[in-house]
């Protein structure tokens, strides 16, 4: 589904249009089927973005056009649902939200919300619980008997359950050891590859060069750049404003400028990095 902000601002002062700006006169289109990554300092609008996309937040001017369905200032909050259907949302800390007895139930709420029949949403929960890397025997346990990671697997299974074809995180592996980092970004990965599109809002640099098609930086509620992750990070005047930080293996090409190595594109990942040295080393070797 593609997703078109226009124009769009956002007042967090009911009063002011103009004053507390949590969007300032945004546009961006995020593109259908791919994973885009917004990125930018804590408070530069990150949040209230995406929360525009299922009408949680609504523009104070502009409109934002989600697969054909307009939201603007007007947009009524009774006829949500198909909207919310489609556009599924995970939250920071989404575990604080689990509150059924049992990991089944609270799988089971968010389609029986959405119409789901009971035997479906069973089903969906059999089939979710899984695609998050747990067995089904989880289903029957209290949600507050589990891990950190545990519950945090439950209640994203509880968003995929409903099959939204786009799928909002934000900040989902905040928290997370490496390993339950990386398993749940490659869950990510894989419904995009299922033909989900995945809109990600993430700190974490090294995430945004490894599974991002896509980055969009976000300051004092305006978008300060968008486009591929490989161009984005090469773009010095954003890296002096501390506007963006680098992923590693760019960091580290860096370093190594300083030792006689040269690179023209900096390397956002361990492979593009790698790659790159080893033709470096090869070539001073021939030589
Ligand atoms: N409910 C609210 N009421 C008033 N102002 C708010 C509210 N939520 C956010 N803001 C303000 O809007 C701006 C953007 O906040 P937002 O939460 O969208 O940023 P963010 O980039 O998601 O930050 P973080 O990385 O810390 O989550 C900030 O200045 C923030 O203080």
């Amino acid at each position: 589904m593609e997703i078109t902000f226009e124009h769009v601002t956002h007042s967090y002062d009911a009063n002011s249009p103009l004053a507390n700006l949590g969007l300032n006169d945004v546009s961006l289109t995020i593109a259908d089927k791919k994973f885009t990554a917004i990125v930018g300092q804590t408070g530069s609008g990150k949040s209230t973005l995406v929360r525009h996309i299922n009408a949680l937040l609504k523009p104070t001017s502009g409109t934002i056009n989600v697969g054909g369905r307009v939201i603007d200032s007007e947009t009524n909050n009774k006829n949500l649902k198909s909207l919310r259907k489609k556009v599924g949302m995970v939250f920071q800390f989404p575990e604080s939200q689990l509150f059924e007895e049992t990991v089944e139930k609270d799988i089971m709420f968010g389609p029986m919300n959405f119409g789901f029949d009971a035997s479906d949403a069973k089903k969906a929960a059999n089939e979710m619980i899984q695609l998050v890397g747990l067995d089904e025997s989880y289903l029957d346990k209290s949600p507050f008997d589990l891990s950190g990671g545990q519950m945090r697997r439950v209640a994203i299974a509880g968003v995929l359950a409903s099959r939204p074809e786009t799928i909002i995180l934000d900040e989902p592996t905040a928290g997370l050891d490496p390993v339950g980092r990386h398993e749940i970004m490659e869950l990510f990965k894989e419904l995009q590859n299922q033909g989900r599109t995945i809109i990600l809002i993430t700190h974490n640099m090294d995430d945004v060069a490894n599974y991002a098609d896509e980055m969009a930086v976000m300051n004092q509620g305006k978008l300060v750049a968008q486009g591929l992750p490989s161009v984005v990070f090469n773009n010095q005047q954003l890296i002096k404003d501390d506007l963006l930080t680098l992923p590693k293996s760019a960091q580290f090409a860096q370093a190594l400028s300083q030792k006689g190595f040269k690179f023209e594109k900096l390397p956002i990942t361990i492979d593009e990095l790698g790659t790159e040295i080893k033709q470096q080393v090869n070539g001073d070797n021939s030589e």
